[in-house]
Order: C-alpha cells, then sequence, then structure tokens
C-alpha cells in the first residue's frame, strides 16, 4: 500500500450524532493541494472542522502519515497542522502583528516569550503575506480581506507541514486571491506543504490544485484530478443546473460551460 502523507478511512462527519456525509477517502501525498467543492450547505466546512479536530468524528479515521490524528498531543499536532477558519477570531486590542505571533506558540514556553528567531520569522512571514504596512494596526478594525491575509500569515507562521483552510479567498480581491494562490504554491514547492481547502470560485480551483473532493449529498461525490472532475456536464450536475435554470438568460450557462473548458 502506498504511504500517503495524509489519508482519511471511512470518514463520517456530522452534528448531534446524526452523519451528515459518510465514507470519505482521501488519500494525498505530501505536497499536494487538496480542494474540496460543493454547493451551499453541502459539507465542505464540516469536513475541514472534522479535520481539523474541532468536531467529533462519527466513524473512521484520520492520518497524518501513519498517526492516528485523535491519538496525536496537541502540542504535537500544532506543529504539524494550522487551521484557518472563517470564524472570527476574538484578539481584543491585539495588533495584527501580535494575532500573527500567536502562530509561533507551539514553539515558544508557557509565556509565549518569543525569541529572535521567532520575531525574524514573524516579520518575514508578515512581508510574504504583504501585511507588514497593517502590522500596528488593531485586528478587530480592519478589512475582511486584511482580516484573510493576517490570519493566513499567522498560519504560515506555525511552519505547518499541512494547513487547513476554510473559504481563504472570500474576502480577498482578484490580486490577492492570485497573490495568496502563489503563496501557497511557493510554500508547497519550497517547503513541501501540504494543503487542504475549501473554495467557492471554481476557476480558482481548477488551476491550483492537484486533488479535488466534489461534495454533494450522502456520500463524498467524486475525488480526483481537476482535469477529471472539471467538466462542465458534472459541474451543472453537482450545483444543480441545467438548461432551464436562467430562463431567458443563456448567457450564463454558457458561462458555465466556457469556464469548464480546458485550453
Ligand atoms: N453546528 C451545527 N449544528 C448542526 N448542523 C450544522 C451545524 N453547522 C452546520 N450545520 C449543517 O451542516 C450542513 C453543512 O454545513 P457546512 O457549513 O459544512 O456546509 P458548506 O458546504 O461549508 O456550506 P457553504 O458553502 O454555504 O459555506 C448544513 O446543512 C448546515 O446547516
Amino acid at each position: 500500500m502506498k504511504n500517503y502523507y495524509f489519508s482519511t478511512k471511512k470518514m463520517c462527519v456530522g452534528y448531534d450524532g446524526k452523519p451528515l456525509i459518510k465514507d470519505i477517502e482521501i488519500n494525498l501525498p505530501r505536497g499536494e493541494i487538496l480542494t474540496l467543492i460543493g454547493p451551499n450547505g453541502a459539507g465542505k466546512s464540516t469536513v475541514l472542522k472534522s479535520i481539523a479536530g474541532q468536531l467529533r468524528l462519527l466513524g473512521g479515521k484520520v492520518y497524518l502519515e501513519q498517526n492516528n490524528l485523535a491519538e496525536m498531543k496537541a502540542g504535537e499536532l500544532a506543529k504539524k497542522m494550522s487551521v484557518v477558519f472563517t470564524e472570527k477570531l476574538r484578539a481584543e486590542m491585539k495588533s495584527c502583528r501580535d494575532v500573527v505571533a500567536t502562530g509561533r506558540y507551539p514553539y515558544t514556553g508557557w509565556f509565549g516569550v518569543l525569541s529572535k528567531e521567532d520575531e525574524r520569522i514573524v516579520d518575514e512571514v508578515m512581508e510574504l503575506t504583504h501585511i507588514t504596512d497593517i502590522c500596528g494596526q488593531e485586528f478587530e478594525r480592519i478589512s475582511d480581506g486584511q482580516r484573510q491575509r493576517v490570519m493566513l500569515a499567522r498560519a504560515i507562521c506555525q511552519e505547518p507541514e499541512i494547513v487547513i483552510l476554510d473559504e481563504p479567498t472570500s474576502y480577498l480581491d482578484i490580486r490577492y486571491k492570485l497573490e495568496f494562490l502563489s503563496i501557497l504554491q511557493e510554500m508547497r514547492e519550497k517547503k513541501g506543504l501540504t494543503v487542504i481547502m475549501s473554495l467557492h470560485e471554481l476557476e480558482l480551483a481548477k488551476i491550483i490544485s492537484d486533488k479535488i473532493l466534489c461534495l454533494r449529498g450522502e456520500y463524498a461525490e467524486r475525488f480526483g484530478t481537476p482535469e477529471e472532475i472539471f467538466k462542465a456536464d458534472f459541474m451543472e450536475q453537482l450545483f444543480g443546473m441545467n438548461e432551464s435554470s436562467f430562463p431567458g438568460n443563456p448567457k450564463l450557462l454558457a458561462y458555465i460551460r466556457q469556464m469548464m473548458e480546458w485550453r
């Protein structure tokens, strides 16, 4: 059997003991980017939270290399996995730099005192994510897009092997969306970072991902490469669209079909 960096075996996720999606099987080599796509309410955040250990699994297992995630110590996991979710972090009176610096906590002692090396990493990552100019601003008083970049910086500061991101580009303008993706790609190439994220922007998912997991209904609908997944007829089915979806405006369906073409 091939040794994957990240895998799930018969993972079942849901709330209050009621399964939402069952038997999810993911196999991901180190350094690959997996993107979850699917309609609103399909369960993308639920799967990501379950992988990150924020929701208890209803069944199955999640592995990092050969290690069962549920059995890993929190401190050990924090050095390997960082997570960026859409919920707003409470950080009263904290500057953006303070928030980014909390990404170093797995490496500091009890009191969170940063070493010179920690400070250097914080500065370097803030430059990489283009937030140096807002580093002194209060975190709770910045824009949604700026907040997303600060949260990405915090995750990178953690120097993880794998990062879990829920809709990380939703508030970013087009330049920062592309910049965000190029940072992930660079981290993957230079450091072998593995990425699992959800995206609503299908055109971005298509160009950045190595693997795609499609969610809709009780079971994961498909898992495969972008070439296997991004086909106009399948996208229409996944998102519940057909010839009569946009009466009087055929241009809209034509747009989806054109977006899914491979050139
Ligand atoms: N805390 C919760 N308790 C019970 N059900 C929940 C809870 N959070 C979400 N759900 C339900 O789980 C389902 C999946 O929600 P989830 O947020 O995972 O979908 P999603 O694919 O991320 O959606 P979106 O694209 O809209 O962000 C939805 O039906 C939602 O109502």
